[in-house]
């Protein structure tokens, strides 16, 4: 479970994140949309312990990501909009060195390449040098990750941008798959389309704060895109 209390964050004068009040339950997935500075990247980095709240906390599975940055690091995965692997070495090989640096037991190429194919990575291709892969052949190994790792979090930062409809397609029903094994999701994206259709929860950010938590089985998505552009709006 991720959760952000009172979570604040200021660089300078400028408040990008104010109190922000969140929980994304075990098998939840809360998309957060918002137009640019929202505030989203930076919710994302406070739960990585990469900034430092200003104020309030960001908790994971109930561990303050401050007091304890490896110990909630080991519940969570990371998918960045570009994730970048080795290109000299295999997509194997790549899974291999992120699993010892995740401090995943199991390293044997065996399981690993079972995480790969439940990630949906063709054979032919966990064999090949990652130096040729495509961004949603990328996107599989972080899922992989994921798999291997168990993670009890995943934290997405517009995982699906620049990526063909299919291979969106594709990804997100990976991402289902790990809400549905009981992973606490959080997705920032830009595309309300898959927001609404994968989110169990939709938050609308503007200017450093939350201004709307809509359950995405009430909304159509024109209403969806209405309130949005409603609440960028005002
Ligand atoms: N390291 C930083 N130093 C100074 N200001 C920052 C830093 N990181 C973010 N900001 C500012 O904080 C605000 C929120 O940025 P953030 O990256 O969280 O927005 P976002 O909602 O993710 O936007 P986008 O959709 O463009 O990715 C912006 O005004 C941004 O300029």
């Amino acid at each position: 479970m991720l959760e952000a209390v009172a979570l604040t964050k200021d660089f300078g004068t400028h408040r990008a994140l104010d109190a922000l009040d969140l929980r994304v339950e075990a098998g939840e997935i809360v998309c957060l949309l918002g137009a640019n500075g929202a505030g989203k990247t930076t919710t994302i980095n406070l739960f990585l312990g990469f900034l430092e709240p200003s104020a309030g906390e960001a908790r994971v599975d109930g561990v303050d990501v401050r007091s304890d940055p490896v110990g909630s690091k080991r519940k969570l995965l990371y998918v960045p909009e570009q994730i970048a692997l080795f290109g000299e070495l295999t997509g194997l090989e790549n899974l291999i060195y992120f699993a010892a640096l995740s401090g995943i037991c199991d390293r044997s190429p065996a399981n690993l390449r079972r995480c790969l194919a439940q990630a949906g990575l063709a054979d032919a291709a966990m064999d090949r040098r990652a130096a040729g892969y495509s961004k949603g052949m990328r996107q599989k190994v972080g899922i992989a990750l994921a798999i291997a790792k168990q993670a009890r979090a995943l934290l997405l930062d517009e995982p699906t941008s620049g990526l063909d409809p299919q291979a969106s397609a594709e990804f997100h029903s990976l991402v289902v798959r790990q809400r549905d094994a009981g992973a606490a999701v959080l997705m920032v994206t830009h595309d309300l389309f898959r927001a609404r259709e994968v989110g169990t929860r939709i938050g609308l950010m503007r200017e450093g704060r939350l201004r709307r938590m809509i359950d995405a089985a009430d909304i159509t998505a024109s209403e969806l895109e209405s309130l949005y552009l409603e609440e960028m709006g005002r």
